[in-house]
């Protein structure tokens, strides 16, 4: 599988009164097509931090961060530096290749269900297509495509943010605390339908979580540790 994210000696820290504190401390690491890995860590690690460096929201102190370039085909994949990125490089990044599902769902409020899946959609200049139909299906959500977004639960709101982030089928999801706000059996429902859904459109996720049990669905686990981070292997066959 091509490798679509790649790390190379990443250093990220953040002044702290008249300290400095280190983040990421010489992180080397690379995602796959289609891999599925959790990132844990204790509080404060810099879990969100990395996640951030990956979507562009953070600059790096130093090393480099590689990232699939516009001139992909479906055949193969080519990286680019980020270093030279103008927020139209990134910006094309975003919509083309990437999607997001945070805690907070970060839905358009006086929208419904549908228009919301359709906007991440027509930045892309996509359309509605039956992959769409699918997802709605599959994640229970086609009964609530007519209503405001406002109206519906947290567990409804966390299925419809996972719609629109799998949409346009990004090479990459990035998924903080995804099933945070939802009870232990929503949660693991939730889980169970993101990564069957990320393999049917070969999408990598990497997904911040606090849980043992969200971790386990996942192949591989990151533990990042005072700026380090342990590789160890969750499931051969998540
Ligand atoms: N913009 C910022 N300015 C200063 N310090 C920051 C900034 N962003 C993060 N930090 C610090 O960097 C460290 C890592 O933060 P980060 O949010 O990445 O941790 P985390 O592992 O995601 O934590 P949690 O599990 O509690 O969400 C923390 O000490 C935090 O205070």
């Amino acid at each position: 599988m091509s490798i679509i994210v790649a790390l190379k000696n990443i250093n990220k820290g953040f002044k702290d009164g008249s300290t400095f504190h280190q983040v990421l401390d010489d992180v080397s690491l690379s995602l796959h097509q289609g891999q599925t890995v959790a990132l844990t860590g204790p509080s404060g690690s810099g879990k969100s931090t990395l996640l951030n460096i990956i979507a562009g929201f953070e600059h790096l102190d130093s090393g480099q961060l590689l990232l699939p370039s516009a001139t992909n085909t479906l055949a193969s994949i080519h990286l680019d530096d980020t270093s030279p990125w103008q927020d139209q490089h990134w910006s094309r990044f975003r919509r083309q290749s990437l999607g997001v599902v945070f805690q907070q769902f970060n839905l358009l409020t006086p929208l419904n269900v549908k228009d919301n899946i359709s906007f991440s959609l027509s930045l892309n200049q996509q359309a509605w297509s039956p992959w769409c139909d699918d997802l709605c299906e599959q994640l229970g959500i086609v009964e609530l495509l007519s209503r405001p977004v406002e109206t519906l639960s947290g567990g409804q709101q966390q299925r419809v943010a996972i719609a629109r982030a799998l949409a346009h089928k990004p090479q990459l999801l990035l998924a903080d605390e995804p099933t945070g706000n939802l009870d232990e059996q929503a949660g693991m429902q939730v889980m169970a339908l993101l990564t069957d859904l990320a393999k049917q459109s070969n999408t990598c996720i990497l997904m911040v979580t606090h849980s043992d049990q969200c971790a386990a669905f996942m192949q591989t686990r990151w533990h990042l540790q005072q700026g380090h981070i342990i590789e160890t292997h969750v499931h051969a066959s998540a």
